[in-house]
């Protein structure tokens, strides 16, 4: 699904009125369908009320309001900003409505009120005024239930971010299209759950101007899923080499490997330095395992033209290593995750040297740590979001970033970029990343292209975290994989 900023989703409403829809009928329709959603939600609420700002938002606030009250309900309206500024469709939504308003400073929350909150939407442009800043916080404290209008107030739609004290919805409402601010964090979490209601801005115009921002969803990369076909020959499924850490630092590079036989590798082979080759033997049946202790070694092994991706980072180690070992593989598919990145936090110029030389083949994992330590301007610039900061950092490296955390996002030096959802909260455990490295560089070893192969990789390992369920270790997750052939 493609995720519009609010300004695209300003433009579609441009467009639509250039093109003769009447903007108040749309106007008509999402206020009728916030009353709809609180009324399905909020049956035998005892009051309902409706807070409005000075703009759209405040407009589908008053026609939402009309219709509640249309509908029998006890519907009180409290107002933020002079009334005698309203213009054009808001005023026209406030002259219709049967109920008036009162100032917002009049409204004292109460436990039962299901509250509508229609302030501020997508075009939130600063920080919150104070006095709705301290009403949030009230709303809080009592503990109202409240379904917002296009965004919960003080939350970035472009960003996610929450300028100010931002409303915690139980329920979102918003229109034709959700924003990356739903999704990013903290917006998600102040949301709900979401709604999006089709307003009928035609889906010509939402093509128009829509940007490459998705959702991470299985539509945007299926199509590249490896074919599960009987007849698929283990050297067809590829080859994955995961590198391993030294004696005593084996345990990442296995779970890595383990997991990138679990998403369908033909061959999985360990690259250890001779002294952890016993401590790996003994924990490794299906994988194999290959010694290999310098450059001069891993160029030798290179010389197979079967071995299709590579992951190097888990438990690796940190030092010129790694980087040798990096610049070696520039070129070729790899996760390059952990250490792997932090080998370049003193030089990351020259891993983007290697790396500008070659198409883009690299999928680099940093969780925010590691990113600070490869992009620090880019980390510190606090005008950028996680999108923007992870879209800058696709295009300074000419790899695929995958910008870890609760809301990880997916970027690739074209511009594209996918923001992941389906993560469970106790996904994040001790070696959690390094099976996605593993299912990562699994994909890139059967064939998919680096942003497909990133996304895909996010969303499998949430949904393998979903399936392994709460209370989770690593290891669980590899079983917890979707087949590929369910996912739809
Ligand atoms: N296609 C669709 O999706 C449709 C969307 N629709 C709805 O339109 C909404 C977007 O409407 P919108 O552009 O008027 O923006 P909105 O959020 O009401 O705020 C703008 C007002 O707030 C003010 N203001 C801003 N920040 C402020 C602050 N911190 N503190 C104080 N004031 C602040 C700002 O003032 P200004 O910055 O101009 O001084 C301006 O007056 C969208 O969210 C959806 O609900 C539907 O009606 C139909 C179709
Ligand atoms: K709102």
């Amino acid at each position: 699904m493609q995720l519009l900023t609010p300004e695209q989703m300003g433009q579609a409403d441009q467009m639509a009125a250039a093109s003769g829809i009447d903007s108040h009928r749309l106007m008509m329709k999402a206020g009728e369908a916030v009353s709809a959603a609180v009324l399905r939600r909020f049956p035998a609420a005892v009051r309902m009320v409706v807070l409005c700002g000075p703009g759209n938002n405040g407009g589908d606030g008053y026609i939402a309001a009309k219709a509640l009250f249309e509908a029998g309900c006890n519907v009180s309206i409290y107002h933020f900003g002079d009334l005698a500024n309203l213009k054009g469709d808001v005023a026209q939504a406030f002259n219709a409505c049967p109920v008036k308003p009162q100032p917002l400073a009049a409204y004292a929350p109460k436990a039962n009120d299901v509250v509508v909150d229609a302030l501020f939407g997508a075009g939130l442009t600063r920080s919150l005024d104070p006095a709705v800043q301290s009403l949030i916080l009230n709303l809080r404290k009592a503990g109202s239930n409240v379904v917002a209008v296009d965004l919960p107030s003080g939350i970035s739609g472009g960003t996610g971010a929450a300028l100010g004290t931002a409303v915690t919805a139980s329920h979102t409402i918003t229109f034709m299209r959700p924003k990356p601010g739903h999704f990013l964090l903290p917006g998600r979490e102040h949301c709900g759950t979401l709604e999006t209601f089709d307003i009928g801005i035609p889906q010509r115009i939402l093509t128009s101007v829509a940007g490459n921002t998705y959702l991470n969803e299985p539509s945007l990369w299926k199509a590249h899923l490896p074919a599960t076909s009987i007849q698929s020959h283990k050297f067809k499924r590829g080859h994955l080499t995961v590198f391993s850490g030294g004696h005593g630092t084996t345990g990442a590079a296995r779970l890595s490997a383990t997991a990138g036989l679990k998403a369908g590798a033909g061959l999985v082979t360990l690259a250890t330095p001779s002294n952890a080759c016993t401590e790996a033997t003994a924990h490794l049946t299906a994988i194999m395992l290959r010694e290999i202790n310098n450059v001069r070694e891993l160029s030798h092994w290179l010389e197979d033209k079967r071995l299709s991706a590579f992951v190097l980072g888990p438990g690796f180690g940190i030092g010129e290593k790694a980087r040798d070992y990096t610049n070696l593989l520039a070129g070729n598919p790899v996760v390059l995750d952990a250490d792997g990145i932090t080998s370049f936090a003193e030089s990351p110029d020259r891993l983007f040297y290697s790396l500008s030389k070659h198409p883009t083949t690299f999928v680099l994992t940093p969780h925010e740590g590691e990113f600070a330590r490869l992009f620090p301007d880019i980390h510190s610039d606090k005008s950028l979001g996680k999108l923007e900061k992870a879209r800058a950092a696709a295009s300074r490296s000419n790899a695929v970033v995958l910008y870890k955390g609760a809301d990880t996002v997916i970027t690739a030096p074209d511009g594209r970029a996918a923001i992941n959802a389906n993560a469970p909260p106790w996904l994040a455990t001790a070696g959690s990343g390094d099976v996605l490295s593993g299912i990562i560089g699994s994909l890139l070893a059967q064939e998919m292209p680096p942003f497909e192969a990133a996304c895909a990789g996010a969303w499998l390992h949430g949904a393998a975290g979903q399936n392994a369920g709460e209370g989770l270790s690593a290891e669980d997750l590899p079983n917890g994989l979707p087949k590929y052939s369910q996912i739809s």
